[in-house]
């Protein structure tokens, strides 16, 4: 990531918008934010799969596995503000084809560390453990919080949009789905 570049655009922003960016407070923003963005931005320089090691175990479990309420963050591509929730994230393996219950966080840190759309990040989740694992299916339900809905424009604070993808079994078999769905949503 060039963070020279980066600095020298947020200086030229904070011009732009009338500040002064050699006053105290400012005089390190441009720096602070290129560091912000070498983080946030992280995930642009690693592809999902990588993550998705694929642990392959005598025990054959080729039932649903679930990991819910990851949170995530994200940067809306479209205005370059938040957008932030909670990813859930389920799949059943085939053939012994598991992987770490972490990784499969690790996939949702390496979509959502992008400039990003909710639809992309959701697909984006489903793809690479249906391509690395070849599971009998995937479902992932993500539910965010949008600043750039909240913070500014038609400022609708606490609207939540939620998306989902749903591969494999999940999308022909109704009654897997409405199971997954139901864990997903218990104790709410
Ligand atoms: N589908 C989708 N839309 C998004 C997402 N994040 C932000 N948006 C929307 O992207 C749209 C961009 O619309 P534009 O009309 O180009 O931009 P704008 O004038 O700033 O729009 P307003 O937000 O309505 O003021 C807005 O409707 C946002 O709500 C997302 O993850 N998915
Ligand atoms: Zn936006």
């Amino acid at each position: 990531m060039d963070k020279k570049r980066i600095e020298k655009a947020i200086r030229e922003i904070l011009e732009a918008i009338g500040e002064n960016p050699d006053r105290e407070g400012l005089i390190d923003t441009p720096k602070r934010i290129a560091n912000m963005y070498e983080e946030i931005f992280s995930g642009l320089k690693e592809d999902p799969q990588e993550h998705l090691e694929v642990y392959f175990q005598q025990e054959q479990h080729e039932e649903l596995v679930l990991v819910k309420d990851i949170p995530f963050y994200s940067m809306c591509e479209h205005h370059l503000v938040p957008f932030f929730g909670k990813c859930h994230v389920g799949y059943i393996p085939k053939k012994g084809k598991l992987t770490g219950l972490s990784k499969l966080a690790r996939v949702v840190e390496t979509v959502a560390r992008r400039p990003q759309l909710q639809e992309r990040l959701t697909t984006m989740i489903a793809d690479a453990i249906m391509e690395k694992l070849s599971p009998h299916g995937v479902i992932v339900v993500v539910e965010a919080e949008h600043m750039c809905m909240t913070m500014r424009g038609v400022k609708k604070p606490g609207s939540q949009t939620i998306t989902s993808a749903v591969r494999g079994l999940f999308n022909k078999d109704a009654k897997a789905r409405a199971e997954a769905m139901a864990l997903i949503n218990l104790g709410k």
